[in-house]
């Protein structure tokens, strides 16, 4: 078991894209803590993700010559924040800032990515986009008392905060479906964790790319199950394009759900093949009302977690 995950791991390391361009370090803003954590279904039972089209607020798109620059920029902002962050780790588990996280309110910059607390649980729900994760979570919130974590979710938070730097990449990241870069998705997620005070976590949406799972778990937490809503593509787009009509989100429209689509096949869906490999995969087919597929769902928990 141990070596199949290990050359599985090795395969999919191969394939993952080459790491970002460094840069150098930037002030780093304060991140404030996400409103959504104990309850609060994300994504609402009849929204889903779309819920958090709440306070949606589209930027003026970028022009064909901008964009590149500033993925390019953004790429190398988050790289630099990685390399920083890497480089002061003293151990292979935990990655300490020069200051307290806690001091004067978290910042990425001083972050310090503390390995969650022993005893944790997480849970990674993954599917391609318009699943009914966010549908699902919401059900297992109420019924088994796990903090759902939106990985999306936080990302349009920290887009939507005031004075965050973050904001225009992260805006265009989601519009062009690509994945925003890892060292502030694992930032989010790990402060949402310890301000929800909770110790069960279904991490929603998250992660979407190999090296995001592997440094996750290794800065983290290891992962109990990976919850994986499978989906055809045209359901999906369906169902995207109906809660396009409410969401208010940038990307539940057309052109971003190919791309979403495409980022998903290319390079999410190798995130469940390896946990699969692992024998990690609880598989749900979301082609069924909600109800039933939540039975399903429910199921493994009442096996798992009860
Ligand atoms: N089983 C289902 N059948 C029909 N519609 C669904 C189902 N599950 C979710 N939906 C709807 O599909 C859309 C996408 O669901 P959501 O939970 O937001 O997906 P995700 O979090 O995977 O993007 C929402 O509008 C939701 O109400
Ligand atoms: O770990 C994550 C989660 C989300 N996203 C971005 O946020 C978008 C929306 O993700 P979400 O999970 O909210 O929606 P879904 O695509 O599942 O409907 C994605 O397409 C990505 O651009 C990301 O970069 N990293």
């Amino acid at each position: 078991m141990i070596s199949r995950a290990a050359s599985a791991r090795a395969a999919l390391l191969a394939r993952a894209p080459a790491r970002l361009p460094s840069a150098a370090l930037a002030a780093l803003p304060a991140v404030r803590a996400p409103q959504r954590l104990m309850s609060g279904p994300a994504h609402g039972g009849s929204g889903g993700s779309g819920g958090s089209g709440s306070g949606e607020q589209p930027k003026p798109g970028p022009s064909a010559l901008q964009l590149p620059l500033m993925l390019l920029a953004g790429a190398g902002l988050a790289s630099a924040v990685y390399y920083w962050w890497a480089a002061r780790s003293p151990s292979k588990n935990r990655t300490t800032g020069p200051e307290s996280a806690h001091e004067g309110g978290p910042t990425l910059g001083k972050l310090a990515i503390d390995p969650a607390e022993p005893g944790t649980t997480v849970v990674f729900v993954l599917g391609g986009p318009g699943a009914g994760k966010g549908t699902q979570c919401a059900r297992l919130v109420q019924d088994f008392g796990f903090v759902h974590l939106s990985a999306g979710d936080l990302l349009r938070e920290e887009r939507n905060r005031p004075g965050s730097p973050y904001g225009e990449l992260i805006n265009t990241y989601i519009k062009e479906g690509k994945i925003v870069p890892m060292e502030i998705t694992i930032a989010l997620l790990r402060i949402a964790m310890s301000k929800s005070g909770g110790k069960r976590f279904l991490v929603d949406g998250f992660p979407r790319q190999m090296d995001q799972a592997l440094k996750f778990e290794e800065l983290v937490c290891e992962s109990k199950i990976v919850l994986y809503f499978e989906c055809p593509e045209e359901e999906m787009l369906k169902r995207l394009l109906k809660r396009g009509e409410t969401s208010g989100r940038v990307d539940d429209n057309i052109e971003s759900i190919r791309k979403r689509f495409e980022t998903f096949r290319d390079t999410s869906y190798p995130v469940i093949e390896y946990y699969d490999k692992i024998g990690k995969v609880k598989k749900v087919s979301c082609l069924n009302p909600v109800d039933k597929v939540y039975a399903q769902t429910r199921r493994i928990f009442d096996e798992m977690f009860k």
